[in-house]
């Protein structure tokens, strides 16, 4: 037989401190054939023996009749429920491991499960799993409630779309998002010398509307640091948080950081996710990007009501392939009636690198443009976004 051995425990102690979610502990004892507990600095810890044929996701926790073990296997049911949900919706980006994280930490040990189910199929996943087991980690350092409080003394909400629209009536062009990275999967670093204020002044020098900001660090080189330091440098064009957010506890924690609008990507997100998100961007006067790559995200995008930004991405963010014609294929004529009755404001994202090309989206209809690497690899991203519309767009 083959196996791995493993350590878990149902209330596992996270990388760097305390305890984290039941849930986590939930996908950390979903594969388990034989447990042999043990208690350990308060903890109880279990020696698993692993059999990779039976760490399908289709096999339940063990069922015990402790009280841990029957929650485990609620929370494994919900979790189910809500693969299904998703998979409904054509969502195939899972949020975590099904079998548990990749990296499991128990006291000194760290193992990795060989399980097939626990690699991720693409970049997204992968970014997306990352980020699941992060947030445990911030989370147990921010609870929601002390997040509440420093929106006491959070800046105030600057209006997003109303920049993006007074902008595109002051030009006759698509208000600019010009976003603040340095690094991507795909691209690598694209600019050494990166000084996130200097280049959100000569951003809104050169005459953008809004700015988007990094915060993811492991993957964009982003952080809340560089928001929260763009914020406080007096920057009037309104910020976005250009995350991967899967909780609504991200939103709030964007929020004390000074954030405008953030990121809800459908790829990622069941519409009652997105409804639930927008509710509470509302509560907190966040504009809301709801990203789309695809006709089906498109379609669903424009079934929930109160959407009133939309962001095609031109990039397909699992294979990191770039079509800019895809902003034209998702706005056919009955899109784009849809789109007018409700005044949403469609942004075009993604691989925009001339004059041209800003024409090409204008033309399929969107309003706003979000642009990254061809102007944070400008010697001068001012001089960058003239170049970029062909003329001067700062007057
Ligand atoms: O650098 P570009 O090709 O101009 O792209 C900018 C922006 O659209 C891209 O960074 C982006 C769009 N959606 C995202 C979601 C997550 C991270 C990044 C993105």
């Amino acid at each position: 037989m083959e196996g791995v051995m493993a350590l878990m425990r149902p209330m596992p102690v996270s990388p760097k401190q305390g305890v984290t979610s039941p849930r986590t502990s939930v996908r950390r004892s979903t594969p388990c054939i034989s447990t042999d507990f043990s208690k350990r600095n308060g903890c109880l810890i279990r020696a698993q023996q692993l059999d990779s044929t039976e760490a399908s996701t289709t096999v339940p926790p063990p069922v015990s009749d402790s009280k841990d073990n029957a929650l485990q296997l609620k929370e494994w049911e919900v979790g189910k429920l809500q693969e299904k949900v998703a998979a409904s919706q054509g969502i195939t980006i899972r949020r975590r491991p099904p079998t548990g994280p990749p990296q499991h930490y128990v006291g000194p040990f760290e193992f990795r499960i060989q399980s097939e189910g626990n690699t991720p199929r693409n970049i997204l996943e992968e970014i997306i799993w990352h980020k699941d087991v992060e947030l445990a980690q911030w989370k147990e350092r921010k609870p929601l409630v002390s997040l509440k409080k420093a929106l006491d003394v959070a800046p105030p909400t600057r209006d997003f779309i109303g920049a993006l629209r007074a902008a595109q009536q002051r030009t006759g062009l698509p208000g600019l998002i010009a976003e603040v990275k340095k690094a991507s999967p795909s691209r690598g670093v694209l600019r050494e010398d990166f000084n996130p204020v200097e280049i959100a002044k000569a951003y809104e020098k050169g005459g953008a509307a809004c700015l988007s900001v990094l915060t993811d660090e492991k993957f964009f080189q982003g952080s809340y640091e560089n928001l929260a330091a763009i914020r406080d440098a007096g920057i009037k064009c309104p910020l976005l948080c250009k995350e991967f957010i899967v909780e609504a506890w991200q939103l709030f924690y964007a929020r004390t950081k000074g954030a405008d609008a953030v990121l809800l990507i459908a790829s990622v997100l069941t519409d009652l996710d997105i409804k639930y998100m927008t509710k509470i961007c509302k509560i907190l006067g966040l504009a809301a990007l709801v990203e789309v790559h695809t006709e089906r995200e498109m379609d669903r995008v424009l079934g929930i009501e109160g959407i009133q930004l939309v962001g095609i991405n031109n990039r397909d963010l699992e294979t990191f392939t770039v079509d800019i014609s895809n902003t034209r294929n998702l706005l056919d004529a009955r899109r784009t009636k849809i789109i007018r009755e409700k005044g949403i404001i469609v942004v075009g994202e993604s691989g925009l690198f001339t004059p041209a090309d800003i024409a090409y989206v204008q033309d399929a209809g969107v309003e706003a443009v979000l642009v990254g690497e061809s102007l944070i690899k400008q010697p001068d991203p001012a001089e960058g976004i003239a170049k970029l519309f062909g003329k001067d767009i700062s007057i």
